[in-house]
Protein backbone atom coordinates (compact mmCIF):
# COMPACT_ATOMS: atom_id res chain seq x y z
CA UNK A 1 0.00 0.00 0.00
CA UNK A 2 0.90 3.55 -0.92
CA UNK A 3 2.33 5.31 2.16
CA UNK A 4 1.33 9.45 2.52
CA UNK A 5 3.61 11.34 4.43
CA UNK A 6 2.83 15.09 5.45
CA UNK A 7 5.21 17.50 5.45
CA UNK A 8 4.55 19.44 8.68
CA UNK A 9 6.22 22.38 6.83
CA UNK A 10 2.84 23.39 5.67
CA UNK A 11 1.57 23.41 9.38
CA UNK A 12 0.52 26.07 10.87
CA UNK A 13 4.13 26.34 13.85
CA UNK A 14 2.17 27.56 16.55
CA UNK A 15 -0.02 24.61 16.86
CA UNK A 16 2.65 21.92 15.81
CA UNK A 17 1.16 19.31 18.42
CA UNK A 18 -2.29 19.64 17.55
CA UNK A 19 -1.30 19.93 13.51
CA UNK A 20 0.46 16.61 13.89
CA UNK A 21 -2.15 15.09 15.55
CA UNK A 22 -4.66 16.43 12.57
CA UNK A 23 -3.35 13.88 10.48
CA UNK A 24 -3.75 10.85 12.34
CA UNK A 25 -3.76 7.61 10.33
CA UNK A 26 -0.73 8.87 7.88
CA UNK A 27 2.09 7.15 7.79
CA UNK A 28 4.91 8.66 9.15
CA UNK A 29 5.06 12.53 9.40
CA UNK A 30 7.76 14.49 7.54
CA UNK A 31 9.84 16.60 9.14
CA UNK A 32 11.58 19.32 7.00
CA UNK A 33 14.85 20.27 8.30
CA UNK A 34 16.72 23.53 7.05
CA UNK A 35 19.95 25.21 7.80
CA UNK A 36 19.84 28.08 5.64
CA UNK A 37 23.10 27.25 4.22
CA UNK A 38 22.29 23.98 2.36
CA UNK A 39 18.76 25.74 1.05
CA UNK A 40 18.16 29.35 1.30
CA UNK A 41 14.98 28.63 4.13
CA UNK A 42 15.62 27.97 8.18
CA UNK A 43 12.82 25.49 9.70
CA UNK A 44 13.66 23.51 12.93
CA UNK A 45 15.88 21.12 14.89
CA UNK A 46 16.83 18.51 17.08
CA UNK A 47 14.63 20.36 20.04
CA UNK A 48 11.32 20.45 17.85
CA UNK A 49 11.98 16.93 16.64
CA UNK A 50 12.27 16.01 20.11
CA UNK A 51 8.79 17.70 20.99
CA UNK A 52 7.11 16.64 18.03
CA UNK A 53 7.84 13.23 18.80
CA UNK A 54 6.05 13.31 22.33
CA UNK A 55 3.11 14.95 20.92
CA UNK A 56 2.28 12.21 18.56
CA UNK A 57 2.64 8.32 17.67
CA UNK A 58 3.01 9.22 14.24
CA UNK A 59 6.97 8.12 13.44
CA UNK A 60 8.75 10.82 12.15
CA UNK A 61 10.41 10.81 8.69
CA UNK A 62 13.40 13.46 9.60
CA UNK A 63 14.32 15.13 5.73
CA UNK A 64 17.38 17.04 6.32
CA UNK A 65 18.18 19.63 4.51
CA UNK A 66 21.12 20.86 5.82
CA UNK A 67 25.20 20.87 5.17
CA UNK A 68 27.21 18.62 7.46
CA UNK A 69 24.52 15.85 7.87
CA UNK A 70 26.98 13.37 8.94
CA UNK A 71 27.68 15.07 12.06
CA UNK A 72 23.70 15.78 12.69
CA UNK A 73 22.01 12.96 11.41
CA UNK A 74 22.34 10.98 14.38
CA UNK A 75 21.35 13.47 16.45
CA UNK A 76 17.89 13.34 14.87
CA UNK A 77 17.51 9.52 15.58
CA UNK A 78 18.34 10.14 19.33
CA UNK A 79 15.68 12.48 19.22
CA UNK A 80 13.17 10.11 18.04
CA UNK A 81 13.15 9.62 14.60
CA UNK A 82 12.06 6.53 12.64
CA UNK A 83 13.50 7.34 9.44
CA UNK A 84 16.59 10.22 8.44
CA UNK A 85 17.48 11.13 5.26
CA UNK A 86 20.29 12.97 4.24
CA UNK A 87 21.31 14.76 0.87
CA UNK A 88 23.98 12.83 -1.27
CA UNK A 89 24.46 16.44 -2.07
CA UNK A 90 26.08 17.21 1.25
CA UNK A 91 27.09 14.03 2.87
CA UNK A 92 30.75 13.63 3.06
CA UNK A 93 30.99 10.02 3.59
CA UNK A 94 27.07 8.38 2.98
CA UNK A 95 27.76 4.69 2.81
CA UNK A 96 29.04 4.98 6.56
CA UNK A 97 26.18 7.87 7.62
CA UNK A 98 23.42 5.14 6.16
CA UNK A 99 25.12 2.13 8.35
CA UNK A 100 25.21 5.01 11.52
CA UNK A 101 21.30 5.72 11.01
CA UNK A 102 20.35 1.82 10.70
CA UNK A 103 23.20 0.91 13.71
CA UNK A 104 21.42 3.54 15.38
CA UNK A 105 17.78 2.24 15.03
CA UNK A 106 16.31 4.58 12.44
CA UNK A 107 15.86 3.81 8.73
CA UNK A 108 18.62 5.57 6.47
CA UNK A 109 17.13 7.34 3.43
CA UNK A 110 19.17 9.26 0.69
CA UNK A 111 18.07 12.20 -1.42
CA UNK A 112 18.49 13.68 -4.16
CA UNK A 113 17.99 17.04 -5.61
CA UNK A 114 16.74 17.10 -9.09
CA UNK A 115 19.95 18.08 -10.72
CA UNK A 116 21.46 15.30 -8.78
CA UNK A 117 21.28 11.69 -11.25
CA UNK A 118 20.52 8.71 -9.53
CA UNK A 119 22.72 6.17 -11.47
CA UNK A 120 26.04 7.57 -9.76
CA UNK A 121 24.85 6.07 -6.79
CA UNK A 122 23.45 2.72 -7.72
CA UNK A 123 25.78 0.65 -5.67
CA UNK A 124 24.97 2.57 -2.45
CA UNK A 125 20.84 1.41 -2.82
CA UNK A 126 21.75 -1.66 -0.74
CA UNK A 127 22.97 0.65 2.35
CA UNK A 128 19.88 2.11 2.21
CA UNK A 129 16.01 1.76 3.13
CA UNK A 130 14.94 4.28 1.23
CA UNK A 131 15.73 6.87 -1.71
CA UNK A 132 14.35 10.48 -2.01
CA UNK A 133 14.03 11.99 -5.44
CA UNK A 134 13.31 15.66 -5.01
CA UNK A 135 10.52 16.82 -7.47
CA UNK A 136 11.15 20.29 -6.32
CA UNK A 137 13.91 22.36 -5.58
CA UNK A 138 14.50 21.43 -1.85
CA UNK A 139 13.67 24.79 0.35
CA UNK A 140 10.05 25.87 0.16
CA UNK A 141 6.38 24.17 -0.04
CA UNK A 142 4.10 24.96 -2.55
CA UNK A 143 5.90 24.98 -5.34
CA UNK A 144 4.97 23.60 -8.22
CA UNK A 145 5.54 19.67 -9.10
CA UNK A 146 8.51 19.10 -11.92
CA UNK A 147 7.08 16.95 -14.42
CA UNK A 148 10.59 16.09 -15.80
CA UNK A 149 11.58 14.13 -12.77
CA UNK A 150 9.22 11.28 -13.87
CA UNK A 151 11.92 9.61 -16.20
CA UNK A 152 14.22 9.76 -12.98
CA UNK A 153 11.58 7.99 -10.71
CA UNK A 154 11.28 5.68 -13.68
CA UNK A 155 15.20 4.97 -14.08
CA UNK A 156 15.36 4.77 -10.05
CA UNK A 157 12.30 1.89 -9.47
CA UNK A 158 14.15 0.03 -12.16
CA UNK A 159 17.44 0.31 -10.32
CA UNK A 160 15.31 -1.55 -7.18
CA UNK A 161 13.79 -3.63 -8.97
CA UNK A 162 16.91 -5.04 -11.14
CA UNK A 163 19.05 -5.22 -7.36
CA UNK A 164 15.66 -7.25 -6.06
CA UNK A 165 15.65 -4.34 -3.35
CA UNK A 166 13.22 -3.79 -0.60
CA UNK A 167 13.84 0.04 -0.64
CA UNK A 168 10.94 2.46 -0.69
CA UNK A 169 10.88 5.02 -3.27
CA UNK A 170 9.49 8.59 -1.54
CA UNK A 171 8.76 11.37 -3.76
CA UNK A 172 8.40 15.06 -2.30
CA UNK A 173 7.21 18.41 -4.05
CA UNK A 174 4.40 19.60 -5.41
CA UNK A 175 3.08 16.09 -4.88
CA UNK A 176 -0.89 16.72 -5.00
CA UNK A 177 -3.90 14.68 -6.16
CA UNK A 178 -3.42 15.94 -9.83
CA UNK A 179 0.19 14.89 -9.79
CA UNK A 180 0.11 11.39 -7.22
CA UNK A 181 -1.02 9.37 -9.97
CA UNK A 182 1.77 9.98 -12.45
CA UNK A 183 4.26 9.55 -9.56
CA UNK A 184 3.18 5.96 -8.70
CA UNK A 185 2.73 5.24 -12.19
CA UNK A 186 6.78 5.90 -12.34
CA UNK A 187 7.45 3.85 -9.49
CA UNK A 188 7.06 6.05 -6.20
CA UNK A 189 5.78 4.10 -3.36
CA UNK A 190 6.03 6.90 -0.43
CA UNK A 191 4.26 10.60 -1.07
CA UNK A 192 5.46 13.41 0.72
CA UNK A 193 2.59 16.07 0.69
CA UNK A 194 2.46 19.49 2.93
CA UNK A 195 -0.01 21.59 0.91
CA UNK A 196 -1.97 19.36 -0.32
CA UNK A 197 -2.65 17.96 3.08
CA UNK A 198 -2.46 20.94 5.28
CA UNK A 199 -4.10 23.14 3.09
CA UNK A 200 -7.27 21.10 2.58
CA UNK A 201 -10.53 21.43 5.28
CA UNK A 202 -9.82 17.77 6.74
CA UNK A 203 -6.29 16.86 6.61
CA UNK A 204 -6.70 13.45 7.68
CA UNK A 205 -9.35 12.71 4.58
CA UNK A 206 -6.64 14.64 2.40
CA UNK A 207 -4.44 11.95 3.29
CA UNK A 208 -6.84 8.91 2.77
CA UNK A 209 -7.73 10.20 -0.59
CA UNK A 210 -4.30 10.59 -1.77
CA UNK A 211 -3.16 7.04 -0.48
CA UNK A 212 -6.74 5.81 -2.47
CA UNK A 213 -5.37 7.43 -5.89
CA UNK A 214 -1.74 6.23 -5.46
CA UNK A 215 -2.92 2.76 -4.87
CA UNK A 216 -5.15 2.68 -7.54
CA UNK A 217 -2.80 4.03 -9.74
CA UNK A 218 0.26 1.65 -8.66
CA UNK A 219 -2.36 -1.37 -9.48
CA UNK A 220 -2.60 -0.18 -12.95
CA UNK A 221 1.54 0.28 -13.27
CA UNK A 222 3.50 -2.03 -15.13
CA UNK A 223 5.94 -1.57 -12.77
CA UNK A 224 4.28 -2.98 -9.70
CA UNK A 225 2.89 -6.25 -11.40
CA UNK A 226 2.99 -9.55 -9.69
CA UNK A 227 3.39 -7.25 -6.03
O1 LIG B 1 11.12 19.31 1.31
C1 LIG B 1 10.21 20.02 0.95
C2 LIG B 1 10.50 21.34 0.39
O2 LIG B 1 11.86 21.50 0.35
C3 LIG B 1 8.85 19.48 0.99
O3 LIG B 1 8.66 18.52 2.00
C4 LIG B 1 7.71 20.45 0.99
O4 LIG B 1 7.41 20.88 2.27
C5 LIG B 1 6.52 19.82 0.36
O5 LIG B 1 5.49 20.74 0.29
P1 LIG B 1 4.46 20.71 -0.92
O6 LIG B 1 5.25 20.91 -2.18
O7 LIG B 1 3.80 19.37 -0.87
O8 LIG B 1 3.54 21.84 -0.62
Amino acid sequence: MAQINPSILSADFSRLAEEAKAVDGADWLHVDVMDNHFVPNLTLGVPVVEALGKATSTPLDCHLMIEQPDRWAPQYVEAGAGSVTFHAEAAAAPVRLAREIRAKGARASMALKPATPVEPYEDLLPELDMLLIMTVEPGFGGQAFLDIMLPKIRRARQLIARHGLELWLQVDGGVSADTVERCADAGADVFVAGSAVYGADDPAAAVRMLRHQADEATARASWSCGH
